[in-house]
Parts: structure tokens; sequence; C-alpha cells
């Protein structure tokens, strides 16, 4: 599949132009084709307009009895060839060609998915999706069948309330364009009086199954549920209507206390949508400066720019720590290697795609990279963290895809097995490089205590997964919220405890704080 990674959804551009240029050689051959033959008809039309007047005189002239026969013989008789000039099989046979690198249906699926998560956690209404006007590129606005698309496949997987977001985003558009549409008008009245239906709000149903037989009132089916529908209102009304039938759609206004009974995942929503204000004095607790770990050579020549974005648990941003270079660098190497996450599924033990992480991502190793980028890298972490590599992780290499996100998680190891045996054990720290900006959304959020961190290309952040006593804080749940407008790139390395033992004194209480002021 390509929609879990926008870089690998450059390829369809070019396969794109190269099927248009195809496409443009046939409309060009039909031109020609179907000029031959108006040429033809021209042709006639003007020789009846006299010969129809008065046939006689018009033959008394061998030129125009020769002309007739001729039209004959050499005109109607072979309009054969020039109807049936077959320009269809080359194109057809060179987007057959290509077919194996279409997108498929998990594609479109993915790609739906996509928009829905985005209205979701943004709070977006249809109709400014439908506008194009998201972002700063240029976009055509949706058309009715591509809104149709769309709502058919939500409806098609049974999530009726946004199938009647949709369909009705399409009755919208359908008004608006005013020109013919491959949509059906009874079409969509039929689907969204099904999803209202679905959602229990009858009058609703009601209400969209009579437009629809206004445009078509033989529908048999329409005539017998408005009946229906018009039955179930009378005798069961209590059981029948809910109270959205009676009350507005739109859901309420996020307010300082609604914060208070939101779910988890309503939590993390939130703060991708925008900061949660922090008590006044904590701006002034956070601070900034240049770091040279205790005089590491490398860094007294050029020392880190650390800013202290967050305190408990600490956030540390490393400004600028990467080059254009490096991180052009990064791309290229990872580009040929990004796979998509999967994730064991618990009943039958497979490895799937992971829904909760619309990604691609790849490992890299100094043995893929003879030019010494990744080194140099992983040397810089060595010199600002103080903590070795020997143990840590490759650096991975993540591209998102359209509205791609990773949902809360932690980084350390939870279940005993997974981290806390062997000798590297669980993943101390976390460096989160950030290779390019985001024009909007894709942020990394920690919900459960409200810090947020826009990317920024060339920056990173940095924080302690562990406590000194070598337990997960439970604080570092974090999450990268679904990208609206741009390309996100990032690239994590996970240092481990392995090998830290004299670099990081670990606690002597379960509950001692994370390692330190400075990083
Ligand atoms: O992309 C982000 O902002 C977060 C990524 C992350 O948490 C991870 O890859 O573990
Ligand atoms: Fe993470």
């Amino acid at each position: 599949e390509v929609f879990t990674a926008l870089v690998h959804m450059e390829g369809l551009v070019s396969l794109e132009k190269e099927l248009l240029g195809g496409l443009e050689s046939y409309l060009e051959l039909e031109r020609q084709r179907l000029g031959r033959v108006e040429q033809f008809a021209d042709r006639v039309r003007l020789a009846l307009t006299s010969a129809s007047q008065d046939p006689s005189t018009h033959l008394s002239d061998p030129v125009n009895a020769y002309q007739l026969v001729n039209r004959f013989t050499n005109g109607w008789a072979t309009l054969h060839d020039h109807v049936y000039e077959d320009n269809a099989q080359g194109l057809m046979a060179n987007i057959s060609y290509y077919n194996f690198r279409f997108p498929d249906t998990e594609d479109f699926t993915g790609a739906v998915t996509a928009i829905l998560r985005l209205q979701d956690t943004y709070r977006l209404s249809p109709s400014l999706i439908t506008s194009g006007k998201l972002g700063t590129t240029t976009t055509l606005p949706m058309t009715s069948e591509e809104s149709f698309q769309l709502a058919m496949d939500v409806y098609d997987s049974k999530d009726y309330r946004y199938a009647r977001d949709w369909m009705k985003e399409t009755l919208r558009l359908l008004d608006e364009e005013g020109h013919s549409s491959t949509v059906d008008l009874s079409d969509v009245y039929d689907h969204l009086s099904f999803a209202e239906y679905k959602l229990g709000n009858l009058k609703r149903a009601a209400h969209y199954t009579r437009l629809m037989l206004q445009n078509d009132p033989t529908h048999a089916r329409a005539q017998r549920n408005v009946a229906y529908f018009e039955e179930l209102i009378r005798t069961e009304p209590e059981k029948y209507i809910n109270q959205d039938d009676e009350r507005g759609e739109e859901g309420e206004g996020e307010t300082a206390e609604s914060r208070e009974s939101m779910t988890q995942y309503e939590r993390y929503q939130s703060l991708c949508r925008g900061p949660w204000p922090l008590p006044k004095e904590y701006d002034s607790e956070l601070t900034c400066f240049y770091y040279d770990n205790h005089r590491t050579p490398s860094l007294v020549i050029r020392p880190v720019k650390v800013e202290v974005v967050f305190h408990k648990p600490r956030i540390f941003m490393l400004r600028g720590i990467l080059s254009e270079r490096e991180m052009d660098r990064l791309k290229e190497l990872a580009g040929p290697i990004l796979k998509r996450a999967t994730a064991k599924n618990a009943d039958s033990g497979k490895d799937e795609p992971a829904h909760y992480r619309i990604s691609k991502s790849g490992w890299l190793s100094s043995k893929h990279d003879p030019l010494g980028y990744v080194d140099r890298i992983d040397r810089r972490i060595e010199d600002f963290t103080g903590l070795t590599m020997s143990t840590a992780e490759q650096l991975q290499v993540v591209n998102y895809g359209i509205g791609g996100h990773y949902e809360p998680h932690y980084d350390f190891g939870t279940d005993e097995a997974s981290f806390t045996d062997g000798k590297d054990r669980n993943r101390i720290a976390t460096v989160l490089f950030y290779l390019s900006d985001v024009e909007l959304g894709g942020a990394t959020v920690f919900p459960i205590v409200g810090a947020r961190i826009q990317p920024f290309k060339g920056d990173a952040a940095f924080w302690w997964n562990l406590k000194k006593s070598g337990e997960g804080d439970m604080l570092t749940r974090h999450a990268g919220c679904p990208v609206l407008v741009g390309t996100k790139w990032v690239c994590n390395k996970w240092i481990h405890e392995g090998g830290q033992e004299f670099r990081r004194r670990c606690g002597l209480t379960p509950n001692e704080e994370s390692y330190g002021h400075s990083l």
C-alpha cells in the first residue's frame, strides 16, 4: 500500500503524468477521426442542399452525378473504416501495463479513514474539507462524485454518523454545482435516509425518503419505507424517536470543565488541536542555555542550544541539532527501506498493519552509509547525552502517510519480558529528531501532562523514559498527532539502560525523579 507514507505516493504523480500523456494522444487521434467523419457529413450536407431542391436539374450536371456516385462508393460504403477505427486499444494497453502500480481498495479506504480522522481530531466541517482550502497549496475543490464516493465508503463501513455528514455534504455540492453529475440524487437521499434510521432519527429518515419520492415518485421501496417510518413514529414514538430528531446535530463546544470528563483519547485530540493553557508561574521556570556537557570537546566548539519546554516530565528541545545535509541524507538512505509498521494480532498471533500508526519506517545502520553521516549523528548524541550508543537501537527514520499519526504510547517496554531482561534492558531515553516542518497538525503531544511540541526541521526533543530507579515514567506517554497539511519526517534514537551504569547513577528509592536538570 502507498497511503501510509507520503513519500511513497510521490511516484503516483509521475505515473499519472505518464497516463495523461497516453490519454492526450488518444483524444487527439479521436478528434482527427471524428474530424474526418464530420468533414464527410459537411460535404453531404452541402451537396444535398442543392440536390434535394430539384434532383433532376442537379443531376443534369455530370460532375454532380459523378460526385453522388462517388459519395456512395467511396463515402458511405467506407464510412465503416472511420467509425470503427480503433484508438482505444492502444490507450487501454498502456493503462493495463501500469495497472500493478495503481493504489488499491486498501489505499482508498485508508485515504477515507484519514480524512475522517482529520475531521474528527481537528473538528473540521466536511464543507471546509471539500473546499480544498485547508492549506496554502492549490487544491481543486472536491466534486459531488468525490464526496459521494467517500460517503459510500464510510456508509459501507457502517459508520452512520459520518456517512450522514458526507451524504449531506454531497447534497450541498450537487446543489452548488448546479450542473449534471453522475451522482444520482435519489441514491443520496436513499442512503441518507437509512443512515438517519440507523441513528434512530425516524423523522429525518422519513423526511429524506419523501424527498426521494419527490425526485422519483414511482420508487416502490421508498413508498413502503415512508409508510413504515410513519407507522413507527405513530405507534412507538418513545422507542424510535431519538432526541437528535428534536435537537440540532452539532456537538457542544469544548469548555474547561468538559476537559475533566474527557476520555483519554479526547484529551489527546484536544491537545492536538492546540496547547493547554499552563499556569502563569510555569513560564518563568522555562529556561534555555548553551550546553557543552562538561566541556565535551566537540560541544565546546559548537554547543547545543537547549530549551527546557516542560518540567514534569522534563522535555528538552535541542535546536538546530541536525544540518540540512544530514537530514537530506537520512531521508535519502531511508527512502528505499521504508516499511509499514505492524503489530501482532492478539487473537491470530499474526503480524498485521497497525491502524494506530499510519507511517512507514526504516532502520539505518552505519553499514548503509559509507559516507559516515549515521556514525556522526550517533557520536553527537553520545556527546550531548553522555550516554553510550553501544546498546542503543539503530536510527529509525519515519515518514507519515495521509493523515498519518501515532496514537498515545510509551517508548519503554511495559511488559516484563520485552525489555527488562537481556543486557541492553529497557529504553532509558528517547531522542526524537524532526526532519521536516509540518504546515498544520502533526504535533508531538504528551496527553497525560498536556505538553505539546510543534515540529521544527532540524530540532530534536529529548526526554528520559525511565526514572532513576529504572521504573517507567508514566508521565511520558506521548503521541504523534495526525498530519493535517504537510509531510512529516521524524527520526528516533532509543537509548537503552545497558552500559550506562557508570554514566548515569541509578536512584536508591523507587520514586526518585528522572535524571537531571541539564539533560
Ligand atoms: O512523530 C511523533 O511526533 C512521535 C513519534 C513517536 O513517538 C515514536 O515514533 O515513537
Ligand atoms: Fe514514541
